[in-house]
This record gives C-alpha cells, sequence and structure tokens, in this order.
C-alpha cells in the first residue's frame, strides 16, 4: 500500500526510525539510495548528478557511487561543499575517495549537463524551506534547459513536498522517484506538470511504522480487490439489493437515465428510476431491467422510500425550489443510505441547516465547483490542500466525503484514501452521473457507504483508463457497458 504524507511525515518517520527503532541515517539513506538506483533503467548511461548540502544531496552522493558500482559513467556537481549535513559528507567524502570526477564550479555547469545524457535532481527534498535565489535558480534552470532525460531524487527540487508550490522555479523532471511516502504536494495540480512519472519505493521500513505516521492512503488495484465481497452460488436478487435513483427533468433526462444504468451493470438487484411526471415519457433509453416510478405518485414514492437499499439523490434534477422540497421530503421519509450528487448538492448548499440530517449515512460527491458551494470555500482555497478541506467538510457533518477531480479524495473525517485512476479522456457530461449509479449500486449490494465510494471510483476510472488506451473520448455510455467486465476483473 501506497502512503501519502507531507515533509512533516518525512520528519516524523526518520526521526522515529532512527532514535527510537535505532537505524543510523547513513543505514535509511544507503536504503533509499539502493532502493532509487533500482528503479533506474538499466540501458541508461552517462549521468550527472546534481547534488544540494542536505541528505537529499546525500542520497545523489550514494547512488553515484552505486552507480559507479555497476561500471556505469557517473559525474557529480556539487552545488555546496561547506556545511553539509552529516550523512551527505560521509557520501560526499566517499565519492572523493572512489575518485569519481567532481565539479563545484558553476561556470561548468552548462557544459556538464550538455555533455551527459541523464541528469538525477538531488539538490533539495523535504527540506527546502525558502524561495530559490542565487546560485540555486541558475542550477534549476540549467538543468531543465537542455532536454536530458532527468530523475528527482524524492521530489523535483524547488517542490514544496508538502503544498505542491514551487519555490520560485523548480526541476521539470521526467521521473520522480519519491522515498516511503507518496508527497501530499504531488496532489497539488499545479506540481502536475514538474513531477513525471512517479514511484515510491521504500527505505526498508515495515508497513507498520509508515501507517503510525499517515493515515492517507494511494489506492491500488490489490487494495480495492481486498474490499470486494464474492458473490455466493445460491444469492438470489434480493442479496443484492434494491437502489432507487432519484434524478432528472426534461432538460436533463440522459443525467437519470445514465445513473439507472449504471447502477444495473454494477449489479444492484433492483433498480427503479424516480422522476417527475413530465419526464416519464423520455425514459425510453434506460435499460429494460430499470422500473419507473413517477415522483408525484406520493405513495408510491414513500413505499420506495421504505424499502430500497439505498437511495441516489440529484443527478439533473435541476437547481431548483421543488429538487429541495423533494430532499426534504427523502430525508424525512427514508433511513435509507444515500448518494448525493450535483443538484442534490447544489440545493443543500442553500439550505446548509439540511446536512445535519445526512449524518452517517451519506456519501456527498460534488466536483470542485459543487464543493465550493457547499463549503463555502473558494476554490483557491480548496485547492491548495483538498485533503484538509475534504477532511474538515467530513468531520464537521459526519458524511462520506468524495471529491472528485483529477486525484478524487474520498474521506470519512479520519481515514482519506486518494483515486488516482481516470483520465481526460473522461473529461464529458453524464461521468459524474455513472459514478453516483454504480456507488449507490455497491452500496445496496452491502458495501459500507465508504467503501462503496472508494471501489465506485477506482472502478469507474479504471475502466475509463483502459478504454482510453483505443479510444480518443470515452463516454459514460462506454463506461456502462464495460462496467461488468472490468469489476470482475477486480477480483484478484
Ligand atoms: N525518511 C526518508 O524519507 C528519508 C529521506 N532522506 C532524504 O532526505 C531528504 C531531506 O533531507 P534534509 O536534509 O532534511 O533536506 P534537503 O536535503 O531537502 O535540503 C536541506 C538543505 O537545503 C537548505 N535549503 C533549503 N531550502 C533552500 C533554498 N531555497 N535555498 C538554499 N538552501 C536551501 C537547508 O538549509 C538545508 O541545508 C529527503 O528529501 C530525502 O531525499 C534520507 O536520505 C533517508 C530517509
Ligand atoms: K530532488
Amino acid at each position: 500500500m501506497i502512503y501519502i504524507g507531507d515533509n512533516k511525515t518525512t520528519g516524523e518517520i526518520d526521526s522515529y526510525s532512527i532514535n527510537t527503532l535505532n537505524i543510523p541515517g547513513i543505514v535509511l539513506m544507503e536504503n533509499a539510495a539502493r532502493n532509487f538506483t533500482g528503479t533506474i533503467d538499466t540501458n541508461l548511461d552517462n549521468f550527472l548528478i546534481v547534488c544540494g548540502k542536505g541528505n537529499n544531496g546525500g542520497d545523489g552522493y550514494a547512488v553515484a557511487r552505486q552507480l559507479v558500482s555497476l561500471n556505469k559513467r557517473v559525474s557529480v556537481f556539487s552545488c555546496e561543499t561547506s556545511d553539509m549535513s552529516r550523512d551527505c559528507q560521509i557520501n560526499y567524502d566517499i565519492c572523493r575517495n572512489l575518485g569519481i570526477p567532481m565539479e563545484n564550479d558553476i561556470s561548468a555547469l552548462e557544459e556538464l549537463i550538455i555533455s551527459h545524457d541523464v541528469v538525477i535532481d538531488a539538490v533539495f527534498g523535504t527540506g527546502l524551506d525558502k524561495p530559490l535565489a542565487a546560485p540555486y535558480d541558475k542550477i534549476i534552470n540549467n538543468i531543465n534547459q537542455y532536454g536530458k532525460y532527468i530523475i528527482s531524487v524524492d521530489i523535483p527540487s524547488g517542490i514544496n513536498g508538502s503544498t505542491g508550490e514551487t519555490a520560485g522555479i523548480a526541476v521539470k523532471a521526467d521521473r520522480t522517484v519519491s522515498f516511503v511516502t507518496y508527497k501530499q504536494g504531488f496532489l497539488n495540480y499545479s506540481a502536475a506538470e514538474f513531477l513525471g512519472k512517479i514511484k515510491v519505493v521504500n527505505i526498508g521500513l515495515p508497513e507498520h511504522v509508515i501507517k503510525k505516521f499517515s493515515n492517507t492512503v494511494l489506492m491500488d488495484k490489490k487494495y480495492i480487490s481486498s474490499l470486494l465481497i464474492p458473490r455466493l452460488k445460491y444469492s438470489h436478487k434480493g442479496n443484492f439489493g434494491h437502489t432507487l435513483i432519484i434524478a432528472g427533468s426534461p432538460e436533463f433526462t440522459g443525467a437519470a437515465v445514465i445513473s439507472a444504468n449504471a447502477a444495473v451493470k454494477t449489479g444492484s438487484g433492483l433498480v427503479t428510476l424516480a422522476v417527475f411526471h413530465e419526464c416519464l415519457n423520455m425514459l425510453s433509453s434506460c435499460s429494460p431491467e430499470v422500473m419507473t416510478a413517477d415522483l408525484s405518485d406520493k405513495n408510491r414514492l414513500l413505499d420506495l422510500l421504505k424499502k430500497v437499499n439505498s437511495i441516489a439523490f440529484g443527478p439533473g434534477l435541476g437547481n431548483n425550489p421543488r429538487t429541495l422540497e423533494l430532499l426534504k421530503f427523502v430525508l424525512e421519509n427514508s433511513d435509507a443510505p444515500m448518494v448525493i450528487d450535483a443538484d442534490g448538492i447544489n440545493v443543500l448548499a442553500e439550505e446548509p441547516a439540511l446536512l445535519e440530517k445526512l449524518k452517517n449515512r451519506c456519501i456527498l460527491t460534488p466536483h470542485l465547483g459543487e464543493f465550493s458551494r457547499i463549503s463555502g470555500l473558494s476554490i483557491e482555497e480548496i485547492s491548495k490542500d483538498r485533503i484538509k478541506a475534504a477532511k474538515d467538510f467530513s468531520k464537521k457533518y459526519s458524511v462520506i466525503l468524495l471529491l472528485k477531480g483529477y486525484n478524487t479524495i474520498i474521506t470519512n473525517e479520519c481515514d482519506v484514501y486518494v483515486n488516482t485512476t481516470g483520465n481526460s479522456s473522461m473529461a464529458n457530461g453524464g461521468m459524474g452521473d455513472t459514478l453516483t449509479g454504480i456507488t449507490a449500486s455497491l452500496i445496496s449490494q452491502k458495501y459500507t457507504i465508504f467503501a462503496s465510494g472508494k471501489i465506485g471510483s477506482f472502478l469507474h476510472g479504471y475502466i475509463g483508463e483502459k478504454l482510453s488506451k483505443r479510444s480518443f473520448a470515452i463516454t459514460a455510455e462506454d463506461i456502462i457497458r464495460n462496467i461488468p467486465f472490468y469489476q470482475k476483473k477486480l477480483f484478484l
């Protein structure tokens, strides 16, 4: 499992390992360097390693001698040779003793970069603590300038590992090999262009140690598989629940149809789509398994509200008083777990007192704009630290919050899961409605609300990613058609 942590987490893990576990810092550095070196394509050669004076630089010197021991051609550029951290000094001295070519004259740097094929960036890691000034601005500019293949040690130098902000300028890596944790700052969209392909490697610490310091997890297929409930041979449709989708309006019948069809394909035993009277005759594109109900028939609605296993509320309903009244009615007359999305969220933003009624029974699935409306935070404020914003909201209202977007966040107020599946081929209308239907369907099938959010977002993005290998744009219909196939693939 990959855990997410900020600069403080690295410091805490470091000092626990050194002071409580008695692992000498130089051993951690050696492990870090060895595992970093292990990720380098063995066909690459002719490395320039640019080292700072802290432990990130120390990692760089250790990598230098390990590459030399693999018979690679290696040169080192030292940004500073005085006042190095203790472990950095040790590895610097070893490099000197081994006769590795070393340079520290800034005027030689450009030539050095030009004459090497790969640049390893070990200037700053988690210790970056101020904006970059001379000579570091020049060093980083030079690293970026010549189109060389760049691998960053732990963090692209100049990026703040906690916030993802740049210290004025930052290395634009092709690959980032990060130690122990995926850095929280990597989740900030502004960092994306600097990171390249990210890999997280261990430094010899067991998972239970890392877990002590992080409750934020990057979900992978193995983790999602561990949550899945296999179907028993003798199960019948009653075991897989009844999902009620309350969605759609004359302008947005598609949203309702998409959610309902997604719920069917995800395996809910029964799916009923409840729409306003004027939409009823527009539901011909619903899959035939979907049952329908007229929202103006209050008795039928009451009956459904009492017996269904989950309710999806919101897609395409319209942001208007009628939707708000309907939400109040649903909340008053049902205890079923709910997925609230789109206009369900928009009307809640108009009447925050209702949020109290969602306690311990709801997952809200806003995108950034909807989350801004319901939380009262600006998009800029949320974007600075999406995890914190999501966690705070979840805690305040005791709801599961699934904040959609590139790197979707799902939190139950203390634990945070980040979903990295999905890509911009899925950036079109109807995707959110699909996720709503999938999530509600999973809840009906006896997954917890939290697990449904995790599995739903992973599966949704996973399908999109797989399909995008052979299609340019992926539609909601494409996703829905492929749900059963890829859902099956998640069972390892
Ligand atoms: N547990 C782990 O993950 C391990 C990580 N390792 C590596 O150690 C670095 C962090 O090392 P640290 O010494 O704390 O910080 P840095 O090397 O990033 O740099 C600190 C150094 O740089 C100076 N400095 C900071 N900002 C600036 C600036 N803008 N301009 C100039 N100078 C600056 C600061 O004063 C210090 O002198 C982590 O990233 C990993 O790579 C360990 O090797 C193993 C355990
Ligand atoms: K670095």
